[in-house]
């Protein structure tokens, strides 16, 4: 049985002081029903750690080296000083903005998983490769990829995130069905890598235009195990009602 897992990506939002006073009003309403977090921007990451008894607190990014002349950069060693133990990698808008690529997400992963650290790693097809039906082609080789060289050990403890691009922000979310179409088979990919058992493990996130709402009826899908939330996971209120959704 595997465990939901509700994380709320902030990307680009949020001072440390709206993140203490958020994770100050919303970790002690967290319950067991599921795995609750956040992926806040670098700089808030301390305090939300100091603050957070319950609230997984996330990084948003890392680099895939130990440390040297990469201006700019965040490595695993300075997120695991303060705590950080989760990175979301490969999302959309670093692929789309910032030039991440199968490759560079692979050495990341690889770099996360070295060092003990659970990787939230991103897929997802764009309107375009959704409008032309290849999403499944897509997912696929960005998994596969993603995956290359990751033992089978680590691999059972990979959070994916399926988040098909064009549902992301836009407020159109995937149907339920094609939401669980789609993660079944990011699972049954996994299964062709690493075997069923290992696939079984998997947590596999939904992740685009998330509401409260929909919520429960998203986490019944039987392949679907958690969602990445932006704009809902925003709002104190809203974060408390996905997990009073959950109840
Ligand atoms: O990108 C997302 C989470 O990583 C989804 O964002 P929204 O929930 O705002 O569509």
């Amino acid at each position: 049985m595997r465990k939901p897992i509700i994380v709320g990506n902030w990307k680009m939002n949020k001072t440390i002081a709206d993140t203490k006073a958020f994770v100050a009003a919303v970790d002690s309403a967290c319950n067991d029903n599921a795995d609750w977090g956040i992926a806040t921007p670098y700089l808030a990451l301390q305090a939300a750690k100091e603050g957070a008894k319950n609230l997984i607190i996330a990084a948003e990014n890392c680099h895939f080296k130990d440390s040297g002349a990469y201006t700019g950069e965040i490595s695993v060693e300075m997120l695991k000083e303060i705590g950080i133990e989760w990175v979301i990698l490969g999302h959309s808008e670093r692929r789309q903005y910032f030039g991440e690529t199968d490759e560079t997400v692979n050495a990341k992963m690889l770099q996360v998983l070295h060092n003990d650290m659970t990787p939230i790693v991103c897929v997802g097809e764009t309107l375009e490769e959704y409008e032309a039906g290849t999403t499944k082609d897509v997912v696929k080789t960005q998994t596969v990829a993603a995956f290359k060289d990751v033992c089978p050990n680590c691999a059972g403890r990979v959070v994916i995130a399926y988040e098909p691009v064009w549902a992301i922000g836009t407020g159109k979310t995937a149907t339920n069905e094609i939401a669980q179409d789609v993660c079944a088979y990011i699972r049954s990919v996994v299964a062709e890598l690493y075997g069923q058992e290992v696939a079984d493990k998997v947590r596999i996130q939904y992740g685009g235009s998330v509401k409260p709402e929909g919520l429960k009826e998203l986490l019944e899908q039987p392949d679907i195990d958690g969602a990445l939330v932006g704009g809902a996971s925003l709002v104190e209120d809203s974060y408390k009602a996905m997990i009073a959704a959950l109840d």
